[in-house]
């Protein structure tokens, strides 16, 4: 697949922090309309590889391109195509959800009615009793829905998704699921880090294993069974041959 089509594109990418080489030489593309889960140990490099594409975090060496932009040389245009789902998703806790959604357009430049907002939360599934509720009244999922409704809002053509499954209980994360197929559906490119193999089985299409900043392993979400997932990343994770555990 050429790189023009990859939305999110990474080729030969070198990270260096601390005198040490975190990423080393990483290829990495997702297309539109496609989900890829990085999975890795703690220290693998994941949130490294989210921290690139946004910008904050340069390269030593290897090109970076979301929807074709440079996040070094053109941060503005990449900041308009990419939509950004921290493990918690920060929002203006004594705001209401109506409220951050505006207020995070309004960063992005664009102008929402209160009723645009409250039909994309809607539409990102935040039942209509919270809309005009505190936000510190809400559950991770609930704030997760804000976060996806902004996406929505800017019509991002890209997402990257840091562990948005830890601490969901199994009904919110398989919500969640469901949502993000259906953001890939409407074309968006999405990367999520994660440790949570069943979630990347449900969710992606492609899985990587990623480990001391090197793709080890990479798998087609739809085709791969749980055990063979497993071996592999337990195996990688540990930080032994893959083979010795066979
Ligand atoms: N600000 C920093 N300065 C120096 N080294 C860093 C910095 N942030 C991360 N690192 C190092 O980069 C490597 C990759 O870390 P990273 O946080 O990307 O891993 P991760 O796969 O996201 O891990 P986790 O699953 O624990 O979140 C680690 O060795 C880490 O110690």
């Amino acid at each position: 697949m050429a790189q023009e089509e990859e939305i999110l594109s990474l080729r030969a990418l070198t990270v260096e922090r601390g005198g040490r080489r975190t990423i080393d030489r990483l290829d990495l593309g997702v297309r539109a309309g496609c989900v890829y889960a990085l999975l890795g140990g703690n220290g693998a490099g994941k949130t490294t590889t989210l921290n690139v594409f946004l910008g904050f975090v340069q390269p030593a060496f290897g090109e970076v391109r979301v929807a074709g932009s440079s996040p070094v040389r053109e941060a503005a245009q990449v900041r308009r195509r990419l939509a950004y789902l921290p493990e918690n998703v920060a929002l203006y806790p004594y705001l209401s959800g109506v409220e951050n959604l505006r207020y995070f357009c309004t960063l992005a430049d664009i102008a929402l009615s209160r009723t645009a907002a409250r039909g994309l939360l809607e539409r990102a599934g935040l039942q209509a009793p919270a809309h005009d509720a505190r936000v510190s009244t809400y559950s991770k999922g609930m704030r997760q829905k804000v976060g996806l409704a902004i996406a929505d809002a800017k019509e991002a053509q890209a997402m990257l998704l840091d562990e948005p499954t830890s601490g969901l209980d199994p009904g919110a994360a398989n919500d969640f699921a469901q949502r993000i197929r259906a953001a890939a559906g409407n074309g968006m490119a999405v990367l999520m880090a994660t440790h949570d193999l069943f979630n990347a089985r449900q969710v992606a299409d492609r899985i990587g294993i990623l480990k001391e900043g090197r793709l080890v392993a990479e798998f087609d979400a739809h085709t791969v069974n749980h055990g063979e997932l497993e071996h592999a990343y337990l195996a990688h994770t540990r930080g032994g041959d893959p083979e010795a555990h066979s």
